[in-house]
């Protein structure tokens, strides 16, 4: 009987895109073949909004619990979806070199943050765009939004054929844009000195069992993890960890390696986008023991510096 890799997903398209990306690249290097594994997640049913959901995670658990039930041996997540504390049995045995980390502005017409009248109606679910929004633009009404990427992209009048466009603009990920091919619609990649993305934004995670005993799999997860996006991610969300910060606060962060030179810059915003506390450190990171530190005490200097009375961490 030959053993495939059994790969746990979601059912979303950016989620199959992904998933497949990687399962490809994985069962390559393995030298064995893969199959996916459909796993619905509270956060693909639930119609609330997600900070009616509450809870971290709501996409990953029941992937964490297929990989625990051994009905999946490896599954793939989108790094900034990972809550901050792992999962006891299981281990993050890749994280693949990311794309672009930057959010992108769909507009209508081809506009742009500069060229978006004031008043104009611009979708977002996530209390950090929004807040970097409201600064770069207090002129803008931001509309609270959540659903796939079609759902999204749909909501902007005439950017898909058939939908009924309400809003001038929406906020997405660049990174999942490009997995899926849908990257034309874009009319602004958002510079990070007006946008930080969240900490781990367009890279992936993928998770296996610490007991994991097919050492072919082991390795090829091994090979296909990427040092410099590893010690970038661990950074950044090391700051998320120190500060106790939920998923959906209002909190940017990335970290690019150059040389051996890590540097880290992290955001903390009100959510009317009034007050926003941005810092960057620096230090020498060549494992993820000293990226964790960077971000740690990263961390400490936003608290130091008022973190706690901008934003509400914990949300
Ligand atoms: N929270 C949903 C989510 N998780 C990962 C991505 C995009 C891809 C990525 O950041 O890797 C998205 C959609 C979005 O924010 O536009």
């Amino acid at each position: 009987m030959t053993t495939g890799i059994r790969v746990g997903t979601r059912g979303s398209a950016l989620a199959m895109t992904q998933t497949t990306t990687v399962a490809e690249r994985v069962a390559d290097l393995a030298g064995l073949p893969y199959e996916l594994v459909r796993v619905r997640t509270e956060g693909d049913v639930s119609r609330g909004s997600l900070s009616q959901i509450g809870g971290t995670g709501v996409f990953v658990a029941a992937l964490r619990d297929a990989l625990l039930e051994e009905r999946c041996d490896i599954a793939v997540h989108s790094l900034k979806d990972l809550p901050t504390l792992p999962a006891p049995g299981l281990t993050v045995a890749s994280v693949p070199e990311r794309e672009d980390v930057r959010d992108a502005l769909c507009a209508r017409d081809g506009l742009t943050l500069a060229t978006l009248p004031d008043g104009a109606r611009v979708g977002t679910g996530s209390p950090r765009r929004a807040a970097q929004l409201r600064s770069a633009r207090p002129g803008l009404e931001v509309v609270d939004i959540r659903g796939n990427v079609d759902t999204r992209l749909g909501r902007v009048a005439g950017l898909v054929p058939g939908a009924p466009g309400d809003l001038d603009a929406v906020v997405l990920a660049a990174a999942g844009l490009r997995r899926l091919g849908r990257d034309g619609v874009i009319t602004e990649l958002i510079d990070t000195d007006v946008m930080l993305p969240a900490a781990g934004q367009g890279a992936l995670a993928v998770e296996c069992r610490e007991s994991e005993a097919t050492p072919h799999v082991r390795e090829a997860l091994a090979t296909y993890d990427h040092l410099p996006t590893r010690l970038a991610v661990t950074a950044e969300r090391a700051v998320l960890l120190q500060l106790e910060a939920g998923c959906a606060a209002p909190i940017g962060a990335l970290a690019r390696l150059q040389g051996d030179e890590l540097s880290l810059e992290a955001v903390v915003c009100s959510l009317d986008g009034r007050s926003i506390l941005r810092l960057t450190r620096s230090a020498p990171a060549t494992d993820a023991v000293a990226a964790a530190q960077l971000g740690l005490e990263l961390a400490e200097e936003l608290l130091a510096a008022g973190a706690a009375g901008i934003a509400p961490l914990n949300s």
